[in-house]
C-alpha cells in the first residue's frame, strides 16, 4: 500500500489576531493527484506555504514525506516542487537563463533535458527572451518548468492555470496527468476553475474559512451530496403533466425537458420509454459535476 507523502493533524495557523487554518486534519498518498478547493482568502496559498516549509504552523502537526517543514524545511523542498502566484522568476534574465541558473542551484543542471521542457511548453522560440517581457500565461507554463526541473516526488501548486488560454491549459493538464502516470509524481493543486480539475484529480479537498469542510473522490462526493438527480434530456417529447413515465418532468425549453430522479438506475428505462416513440439528441445529468458538488458542500446543501 502506498504511504502517505502529506499529513497534516490538527494544524491551526494565526495571523496575528487571524485563525487562517483552523484544526486542519488531512492526509494524501504517494502518487495521487489531489485539488484543494476553495474561495478567495480560504486559507490555500498558506497551507501550501506551511506544508512545503516557508512559514510554520501555530498548532498542529505536518509530515510531508515524512519530513517536519518546520525543521527540515531545506529537505522537504529539495523533494517537492512548488508553482505559487509569481513563481520566483528573475525578470531581467532570460526563461532559459532562469532554467539554467535554478537547475544549478538545485544540483540538477542539464541543458537537454530544459530543451525538452521549453519545447514541450511551448517556449522555445522564446527562450532568449527576458522573463519581464512574458506574457503571464508563459511566466505560468515557465514557473511550471521550474517547479519540476529537479523532479520532486512531490509537486505543489498554486493556480496552475490562471492566465493561460484554452491551448496552454490543454498543455499544462496533460503534462501534469502524464507526470503523474509516468513518473509516478504526487500532485497536490489548488484550483479554482474546477470544471478543469474534475478529469485530472482522484481526491478534492474543500477548504473553507480555513476549515476542510469535506473531502472524497468525486464518486464518493456524488453520493453523498446528489441524492436527486437532474436529467436534462433534448427530445421532441412534449409531456402535458407534471409527471411522466413516472417521474417528475419540468419542461424547460422547447425540447429542453428536466426529469427529477431518486436513482442513476432509472436512467436507463426512462430513456427506453422515451426513445420508443420520440427522438432524442442529447443527455446531461445536470447537478452532478464538481462545481455543483462545490456549491451544495459550501451551503451544506444536499439535494
Ligand atoms: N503573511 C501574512 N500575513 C498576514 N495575513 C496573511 C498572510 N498570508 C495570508 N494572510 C491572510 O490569510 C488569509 C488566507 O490567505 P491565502 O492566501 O492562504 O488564501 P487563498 O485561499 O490562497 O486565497 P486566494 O484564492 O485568493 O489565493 C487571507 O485573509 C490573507 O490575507
Amino acid at each position: 500500500m502506498s504511504q502517505n507523502v502529506i499529513e497534516l493533524d490538527g494544524v491551526s495557523k494565526h495571523f496575528g489576531e487571524q485563525v487562517v487554518l483552523s484544526n486542519v486534519s488531512m492526509s494524501v498518498k504517494e502518487g495521487d493527484i489531489v485539488g484543494l478547493l476553495g474561495p478567495n482568502g480560504s486559507g490555500k496559498t498558506t497551507m501550501i506555504r506551511l506544508m512545503n516549509g516557508v512559514i510554520n504552523q501555530t498548532d498542529g502537526k505536518l509530515s510531508i514525506l515524512g519530513m517536519n517543514p518546520g525543521i527540515e524545511g531545506d529537505k522537504v523542498r529539495k523533494s517537492t516542487g512548488i508553482l505559487t502566484e509569481n513563481a520566483g522568476l528573475y525578470h531581467e534574465m532570460s526563461g532559459l537563463d532562469n532554467l539554467i541558473f535554478f537547475s544549478k542551484l538545485y544540483g540538477n543542471f542539464d541543458l537537454k533535458q530544459i530543451n525538452l521542457y521549453l519545447e514541450e511548453f511551448e517556449l522555445a522560440e522564446h527562450m532568449d527572451k527576458k522573463v519581464g517581457a512574458y506574457s503571464t500565461g508563459m511566466k505560468r507554463r515557465l514557473g511550471i518548468i521550474k517547479a519540476i526541473l529537479h523532479k520532486p516526488r512531490l509537486l505543489f501548486l498554486d493556480e496552475p492555470t490562471n492566465g493561460l488560454d484554452p491551448e496552454g491549459i490543454k498543455l499544462v493538464l496533460k503534462f501534469l496527468k502524464d507526470l503523474n502516470e509516468q513518473e509516478g509524481t504526487t500532485i497536490f493543486l489548488c484550483s479554482h476553475i474546477l470544471h478543469q480539475l474534475e478529469h485530472v484529480c482522484k481526491e478534492y479537498f474543500f477548504l473553507n474559512d480555513g476549515k476542510i469542510t469535506d473531502f472524497g473522490t468525486l464518486n464518493e462526493l456524488q453520493k453523498r451530496y446528489v441524492t436527486q438527480i437532474k436529467l436534462k434530456v433534448i427530445t421532441n417529447l412534449l409531456p402535458v403533466e407534471a409527471h411522466w413515465g413516472g417521474y417528475p418532468v419540468l419542461v424547460k425549453d422547447k425540447n429542453t425537458l428536466q426529469f427529477l430522479l431518486t436513482s442513476s438506475d432509472q436512467i436507463t428505462p426512462l430513456l427506453q420509454k422515451i426513445i420508443s416513440d420520440f427522438w432524442v439528441h442529447h443527455v446531461e445529468i445536470e447537478n452532478n459535476d464538481l462545481e455543483s458538488l462545490y456549491f451544495k458542500i459550501r451551503s451544506g446543501v444536499n439535494e
